[in-house]
């Protein structure tokens, strides 16, 4: 297992750096205007990268007692070039996703504990079973931090089971089944049917110029979206025509079919985008 992230500070250009929280744009160093942000609330907590000089002082009056606050400085007229975007590995097809980020130049690591969570620009929830994720995730303590960390602005995208992890409402799940929840969605769980039923198809996708070979496993479909939630895909062919299978909300995406399959990385470049634009 990957250990949280623990390096001496690097000169590398687009590598972001932490600082203590000050409120307020102020000026660069070469004399522009850099805006410190406050670091999002679910990073912020269980932070545990390794510098003291990475740390920020205690949160101020008004914050919770030992909430740490941390603001980002990007590096003045480019955004950060080698995002480090966590794989949530409890169970499932986390190296395939792996695989896909490091290839559009991204750093991705698996995540396991809330230390590695708190190390990500972004976080990938893969395809597998998501009555057993989230079960791994309780158990893991993982899910309390999850759900800070995505409803605190965490860059997120789920691919299956994962689109299932981070949907407000599920249709069809075991009993008593709990997301991560954030993206405001309802799901309808195994939609098109059992394992057998599972299917391909080339898909048009919102933003991309040419149509992805759209892998289904067992795969969820979107029963409803509320209206912040931007459609990127529906089926095009056969019973399920019109179904909407890929959606954004802000900084959350989600598909129901598995794009870490295949060799295309276009959707995952899609999420590394969002993740350098956050
Ligand atoms: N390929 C998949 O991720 C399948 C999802 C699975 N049916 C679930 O409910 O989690």
């Amino acid at each position: 297992m990957r250990r949280a992230r623990s390096r001496a500070p690097q000169p590398q250009a687009g590598r972001r750096t932490h600082r203590p929280a000050l409120d307020g744009p102020r000026s660069g160093a070469s004399g522009g205007v850099v805006h410190l942000r406050r670091r999002r609330r679910g990073r912020a907590a269980g932070h545990e990268r390794g510098h003291e000089h990475d740390r920020a002082p205690r949160a101020g009056p008004g914050e919770p007692h030992g909430r740490r606050a941390y603001v980002r400085v990007p590096a003045l007229g480019s955004a950060f070039v080698n995002p480090t975007i966590g794989v949530l590995a409890l169970q499932g097809d986390v190296r395939e996703h792996l695989a896909a980020l490091r290839s559009l130049g991204a750093d991705p690591i698996s995540v396991r504990r809330p230390a590695e969570l708190a190390a990500c620009d972004g976080l990938v929830i893969p395809g597998g079973e998501s009555t057993t994720m989230i079960k791994l995730a309780r158990i893991f303590d993982l899910l309390e931090p999850l759900r800070e960390a995505v409803g605190g602005g965490l860059p997120a995208f789920g691919t299956c089971a994962g689109m299932i992890m981070l949907a407000d409402r599920i249709e069809d799940g075991a009993v008593g089944q709990e997301t991560i929840g954030g993206l405001h969605i309802t799901v309808r769980r195994n939609a098109f049917g059992r394992q057998v039923d599972s299917f391909e198809e080339d898909l048009h996708v919102d933003g991309l110029d040419e149509p992805v070979r759209a892998v289904f496993i067992r795969a969820p479909w979107v029963e409803a979206v509320d209206d912040d939630v931007e459609v990127l895909a529906q089926v095009e062919d056969g019973p399920a025509a019109g179904r909407i299978v890929a959606v954004r909300q802000g900084r959350l995406m989600a598909t129901s079919f598995h794009p870490e399959v295949g060799g295309d990385a276009r959707i995952h470049g899609m999420f590394v985008d969002l993740v350098r634009s956050s």
